[in-house]
């Protein structure tokens, strides 16, 4: 049986498909040749990450697709709905990565308050005179430790980001229309732990107590920040987004970025991807990545091998 892996798969995926008698295929498909590549070869399992899309002309072209299988956690690019009013098993791997992304958050984080964005940008050349200028602005950088973190979606990736944020020493405050409380388990390497119990906090208040904001909440109608929410901020707040392009309006971040409200912006989605609109790119205040909050071996290969094993147990244990 033929699976094809159109955004990669990690080696173990493969090698646990592999073992249970699945052929892996791991060419990279034109979106526009999808569906006639899984009909020319009989592909009964289509794999994806984000940049895919498998919508309905997908589904009505490709009678013989038994799973859709995202490795990842966001199933915008899926119309999953459809897919399963057809039969057809939509699976996602959505505990797999939530570490790795919160290490990016971090990464953000860190970079906002030290200024490392712009010092990749613009270390002096040669006979370079700015650069004193640019140590004193380097200078007001900020710790992170006793200030306080606000997260918007509090589901794993927000949870997994609030246990580092508490190992940080920073105070912890999160919104969430649909979980009321967590306990965040804070465990160290050595196997010692401390459980924190949170019970979470209206958008409004959460928005005005933060020194940051990140945000982790499913893509969306409509925006979850947008100025009227900038506009109820502290000032000088940092804002990352390592959840979806579209939740905040990044005209009205433009604006605040350049009204001094907001201090930086970390940015791993975008309204536009994978090309993002020129006055994000080129912004001095925004550290940018290309959606690779998911982008580690360590997710990857957990990534892999659950959807394998999903797969094997739908198709193999029947
Ligand atoms: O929803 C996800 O899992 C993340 O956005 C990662 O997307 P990717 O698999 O395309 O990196």
């Amino acid at each position: 049986m033929k699976v094809l892996a159109n955004d990669g798969i990690s080696k173990s995926g493969i090698k646990t498909l592999e073992k249970a008698g699945f052929e892996v295929l791991t060419t990279k498909v034109a979106q526009e040749q999808v569906a006639n590549y899984i009909n020319t070869h009989d592909i009964k399992v289509i794999l994806v990450r984000s940049a895919t899309k498998v919508k309905q002309d997908i589904i009505d072209a490709c009678p013989g697709i038994q799973i859709i299988g995202r490795g990842g956690v966001g199933m915008d690019n899926i119309d999953v709905d459809y897919a399963r009013s057809k039969g057809i098993h939509v699976i996602n791997t959505p505990a797999s990565s939530s570490e790795s992304v919160a290490e990016l958050v971090f990464a953000h984080l860190f970079t906002g308050i030290r200024f490392l964005h712009d010092a990749n940008r613009n270390m002096p050349l040669e006979g370079d005179t700015n650069f004193n200028g640019l140590k004193k602005a380097y200078a007001e950088g900020l710790e992170l430790r006793g200030k306080t973190l606000g997260i918007i979606g509090f589901g794993r990736i927000g949870q997994a980001v609030a246990k580092m944020a508490l190992g940080l020493g920073m105070r912890v405050i999160a919104a969430d229309k649909y979980v009321s409380d967590a306990t965040i388990r804070v465990d160290f390497y050595n196997g010692q732990f401390i459980n924190v119990d949170m019970i979470t906090e209206p958008l409004e208040d959460v928005l005005k107590h933060s020194d940051f904001i990140t945000i982790h909440v499913p893509a969306q109608d409509g925006y979850v920040l947008d100025k009227a929410e900038f506009d109820i901020m502290k000032n000088d707040v940092g804002i990352v987004n390592c959840a979806r392009g579209g939740v905040i309006n990044e005209v009205a971040l433009v604006e605040a970025l350049d009204a001094e409200k907001v201090l930086f912006a970390g940015l791993d989605v975008f309204e536009n991807e994978p090309t993002p609109e020129i006055q994000i790119l080129m912004h001095p205040k925004i550290s940018l990545t290309p959606h690779i909050g998911a982008a580690t071996l360590e997710a990857q290969d957990r990534i892999g091998t659950e959807l394998a094993e999903q797969i094997i147990s739908l198709l193999k244990n029947k």
